[in-house]
């Protein structure tokens, strides 16, 4: 009997303890350090929003942002800062520019000092990306270039970079053309007719990243696609949601379940195309040699016999997954928004086709051509600077750190809006919110008044973009192949409605019925086609 009591005792004195250890390791997470950082902060002169307890900002921001993407915008305003992110923009007329914003119990100091910026991007020692090795975007990315970090990243870098560079680039072109040709050979079947661009660029952006790094055809990577895609849309319903530290292991979402199964199924399919692609050399009598495209030099990677260098299975399955979201996502949302601004902006549509009937007539486009197309890379850069596919990046402070003044204490993230910078009227004009290539005219640097910071949309620093000229190889080539058949206009249903679900996107297709071919307005064999714009998605928004 007593040693029933002394053991039930000691079992409600450790439950005790438990939790007693639970609920101060909770106060202490959600409660006191937030409010230490805060202090920390305030004393060095950083204002900002004040900290509430467990959900931070995120309730007010989440319904900021309903309101601002509620509804349309005109067609003719391309100011996207005050939409996709109502608070940081509200925030910064209040706080100045830089302050501290609250994701949950994670302090956030929102940066837009441009000298910051580039400190901030350069040393990415002091300022790595943040963790996602658990979650949703862990599925989507894995441990893969665009994610990973330190040695890994350096080794994943180096093998990105011989594939991707420009010289490599010159032997893509002959694939790229092919896409472009697959889908302009369909859309003849639509003259005259309303196209609906986002979902073409979508299709030929997948085809053009499957051919020249997998090797394969869209259709053999749909599958691939189609579960990425799906886990994009989970990513973009919960960002904004916090869920208590340690819960989603015991208590599983509707959306953990299912991400967990693509996961499994995404993972199955690359094993699947890496089985062929053995097979294929197998068959050709080559031992260790996998092709010269990105698959192939990371299967080649895998056997190695420098420890350095070998990456593992896992690495090459999140290196696929890194590329097809990569290749996918950026490109297609870029070539959208290039051809709403043509549609909308004739004159600029008939400088550009102009310029490319000069430099090819009615030829292929080809290597050199390309790289002279000035007016052509104008309009891409005036686009990407209006209507960025990535609008904020997120980096860690791993341990006390000085910027400038300030000192960041550990553990806190810094955010960086590329949206804030681009639209600034301060570094562009009273016209920045307007769609006016000519500041291009005489490059980016003259552009930019040589600070490379206010103008990231591939990011800066060595962490940017490693597929920037394959991107813009890409629609360099598709634009230079439609405007040598195709005028376009936007089409009068179309509704300006610009989301956010990884990338910045258009939101909703044209429904309307079929129009008949009209005039050319060129005077050349150029058709005229009305634009629509992209199928809608039911959710709202993201971060790269
Ligand atoms: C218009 C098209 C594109 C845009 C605007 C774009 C933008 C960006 C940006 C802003 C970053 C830096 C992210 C950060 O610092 O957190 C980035 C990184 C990256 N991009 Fe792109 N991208 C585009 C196309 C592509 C393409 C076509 C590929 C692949 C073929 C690609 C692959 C990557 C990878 C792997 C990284 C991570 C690089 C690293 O961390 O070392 N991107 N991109």
């Amino acid at each position: 009997m007593d040693i029933l009591k002394f053991a039930s005792t000691v079992f409600v004195l450790s439950s005790l303890s438990v939790f007693l250890f639970v609920s101060i390791s909770l106060l202490n997470k959600l409660w006191l350090t937030p409010i230490r950082k805060q202090r920390f902060l305030r004393r060095q002169g950083i204002k900002g929003t004040s900290y509430k307890f467990l959900h931070g900002n995120t309730k007010e921001i989440l319904s900021l942002r309903k309101e601002s993407m509620g509804m349309p915008m005109d067609y003719l305003s391309h100011n996207l800062f005050p939409r996709f992110h109502p608070h940081f923009y509200s925030w910064l007329k209040i706080y100045g520019k830089n302050f501290l914003t609250w994701y949950g119990p994670r302090a956030e100091l929102f940066v837009t000092e441009v000298e910051f910026v580039k400190e901030i991007m350069n040393k990415i020692q002091d300022y790595p990306k943040i963790e996602m090795s658990t979650g949703f975007v862990k599925v989507l990315l894995g441990d893969g270039l665009v994610t990973a970090k330190g040695k890994k990243w350096a080794k994943q870098r180096k093998l990105a970079n011989q594939v991707f560079h420009a010289d490599s680039l010159k032997s893509m072109t002959p694939a790229m053309i092919a896409s472009v040709e697959m889908m302009l050979d369909r859309w003849k079947q639509h003259e005259g007719k309303e196209i609906d661009v986002f979902q073409e660029f979508k299709f030929l952006s997948s085809e053009i990243i499957s051919r020249t790094a997998f090797g394969s055809s869209f259709m053999e990577g749909k599958d691939i696609f189609d579960m990425l895609t799906e886990i994009a849309i989970i990513i973009t319903r919960n960002s904004y949601r916090v869920r208590l530290p340690g819960l989603s292991r015991f208590f599983k979402s509707e959306d953990d379940i299912r991400s967990e199964k693509l996961e499994q199924g995404i993972h199955d399919s690359i094993l699947r195309i890496m089985e062929k692609r053995k097979k294929e050399s197998a068959m050709r009598g080559e031992v260790g040699s996998f092709g010269t495209d990105f698959l192939g030099s990371l299967m080649k990677a895998m056997i190695d016999s420098d420890q350095d260098k070998r990456i593992t299975i896992q690495d090459v399955i999140d290196e696929c997954k890194t590329f097809y979201v990569a290749g996918q996502e950026t490109t297609s949302t870029m070539l959208s928004w290039v051809v709403f601004l043509l549609g909308s902006h004739t004159d600029w549509q008939e400088k550009a086709r102009q310029e490319v009937l000069n430099l090819f007539g009615k030829e292929q486009p080809n290597s050199d051509g390309i790289a002279r197309l000035k007016i052509v890379n104008m309009i891409i850069n005036e686009t990407l600077r209006l209507y960025p596919p990535v609008t904020e990046f997120t980096r860690q402070v791993k341990e006390e750190t000085k910027l400038g003044n300030y000192i960041l204490p550990a553990n806190i993230h810094v955010v960086l809006s590329t949206l804030a910078l681009h639209h600034d009227t301060n570094i562009w004009g009273e016209d920045a919110h307007q769609f006016k290539p000519e500041r291009f005219s005489q490059g980016v640097a003259k552009a930019t008044n040589n600070n490379p910071a206010v103008y990231i949309p591939f990011g800066l620093g060595p962490r940017s973009c490693v597929g920037l000229n394959f991107a813009t190889n890409e629609a360099k080539i598709s634009l230079t192949m439609i405007l040598q058949r195709y005028s376009f206009t936007l089409s009068p249903t179309y509704i300006h409605s610009p989301i956010q679900i990884l990338t910045t996107r258009p939101q909703h297709g044209v429904q309307q019925p079929a129009q008949s071919s009209t005039p050319n307005v060129s005077g050349d064999n150029s058709k005229h086609a009305l634009l629509a714009g992209p199928l809608s998605e039911k959710v709202s928004d993201s971060s790269w």
